[in-house]
């Protein structure tokens, strides 16, 4: 399993996204502003549901990270931290009582 996390992509964004080196994507998505890299997000989306149903498992964990890459540009644009959007995920499951079961290995469910 990977130990990078969308948290770490989430402080490297928001470190890129004020850089003046012209090789960064990134910096120049943020430049572009929230309209652009919103809709940019949305092509991602349809790409990633294109993928879903056309590709195989390489290609859609490519537009996948594509996807996941795009909104944490979005998130840092909007000022919406990343742990908002977890603690909303981790509020559901606590909801369905599921949350403990997922935390516990398989052997012990
Ligand atoms: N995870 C990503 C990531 N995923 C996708 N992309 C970029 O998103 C773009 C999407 O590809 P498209 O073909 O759809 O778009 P494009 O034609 O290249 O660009 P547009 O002009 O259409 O916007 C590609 O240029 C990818 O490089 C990313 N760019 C950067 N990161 C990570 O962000 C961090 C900072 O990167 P830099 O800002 O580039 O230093 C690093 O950890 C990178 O790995």
């Amino acid at each position: 399993m990977s130990a990078f996390t969308l948290a770490d992509l989430e402080r490297i964004v928001a470190g890129r996204a004020t850089s003046d080196d012209p090789s960064s994507y990134t910096a120049k998505l943020v430049r572009k502003g929230l309209p652009k890299t919103a809709k940019k997000l949305g092509e991602e989306a349809v790409e990633a549901v294109i993928a879903a149903l056309t590709e195989d498992e390489a290609g859609l964990v490519g537009e996948s990270a594509d996807l996941l890459y795009h909104l944490l540009v979005v998130l840092h644009l909007r000022r919406v931290p990343l742990d908002a959007v977890m603690a909303e995920l981790e509020r559901r499951t606590a909801e369905t009582g599921l949350e403990e079961k997922a935390r516990r290995p398989a052997e012990e469910r």
